[in-house]
């Protein structure tokens, strides 16, 4: 149901909550907020997580997730969609036959696998449903590193592995592809970018020496579904996504002891 009223732009969270506010749909919510763009979710898991770590987490059954995208289907205007953390092989079934379902707007999938402290938000028999339900509907997957290997079975430790992970992820489906480089060792991070042209560019920035990286992963994608949702191309939304999840990390608050979240009113380009 919608109305001819201009709708303002909205895009969707399918993820986690975080019960300490850094990453997630709680890292999502932020970054639509510092957009200006209206974020609704879809809660798939409850984590109890601090900047030390997780120390539990609880998914949500099928049912109220399939009800929350009706839900929202039946109302809001959504123009683009990004999941998180799913967290076994049955949810990301349930979320892969949601989105098959709904038209959402483009759809980013980042394949959270393991968070900061090393706890596992994806159990190892997902990654098949991953690769053979999420990825064919992805307009784009922004796997970090160790995501990248796993979902390839590709060992990066080259360039020209990098590009052949990205080409990988063409082939199980990815529109387009976004490999993170922050898990990259030396005082560069380069992340890479491989378009459905075929088209490729990198992003490289300085290292900033800070533990404060709690959630850079979903700020990342949640930033390139705002811009989306505000109508720029996908190279654009990714290049402006890039500067804000920068200017997060180095404008940094300090909130916790551990790995701390972002500044998620910093302002980028
Ligand atoms: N210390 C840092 N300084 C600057 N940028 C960072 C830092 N850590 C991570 N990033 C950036 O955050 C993004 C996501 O990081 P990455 O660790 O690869 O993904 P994830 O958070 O999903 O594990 C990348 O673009 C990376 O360059
Ligand atoms: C509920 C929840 N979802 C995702 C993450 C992982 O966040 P991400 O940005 O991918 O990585 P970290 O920077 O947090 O490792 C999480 N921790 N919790």
């Amino acid at each position: 149901m919608t109305s001819d009223l201009q709708q303002f732009p909205q895009i969707l969270t399918v993820a986690g909550i975080d019960s300490s506010g850094g990453a997630g749909i709680n890292a999502d919510v932020a970054t639509a907020f510092a957009h200006h763009v209206y974020p609704a979710t879809v809660v798939v898991a409850v984590t109890a997580q601090n900047t030390y770590g997780v120390q539990a987490a609880t998914l949500l059954d099928a049912q109220i997730i399939e009800q929350q995208f009706a839900s929202i289907a039946d109302d809001l205007a959504i123009k683009a969609v990004k999941t998180g953390m799913l967290g076994d092989r049955e949810h990301v079934e349930v979320v892969a036959k949601a989105l098959a379902n709904y038209d959402l707007g483009p759809i980013i999938i980042d394949p959270v696998m393991v968070a900061k402290g090393g706890s596992k938000l994806l159990t190892d028999d997902a990654i098949t449903a991953v690769k053979e339900q999420l990825l064919p509907l992805a307009t784009l997957v922004t796997p970090n590193l160790l995501e990248a290997q796993q979902l390839t079975g590709i060992e990066i430790k080259t360039p020209t592995d990098l590009v052949q992970a990205a080409k990988m992820l063409q082939t199980l489906g990815a529109k387009n592809v976004l490999i993170k480089g922050g898990h990259g060792t030396g005082d560069e991070l380069t992340d890479y970018v491989l378009l459905a042209d075929q088209s490729e560019f990198t992003l490289v920035n300085p290292r900033i020496d800070t533990i404060r990286t709690h959630g850079t992963g979903d700020t990342y994608a949640a930033a390139i579904a705002s811009n989306l949702a505000l109508g720029h191309d996908l190279t654009t939304a990714i290049k402006l996504a890039k500067s804000y999840l920068y200017a997060t990390v180095a404008d940094e608050i300090i909130v916790g002891h551990g790995h701390g979240p972002l500044n998620h009113w910093a302002k980028g380009e």
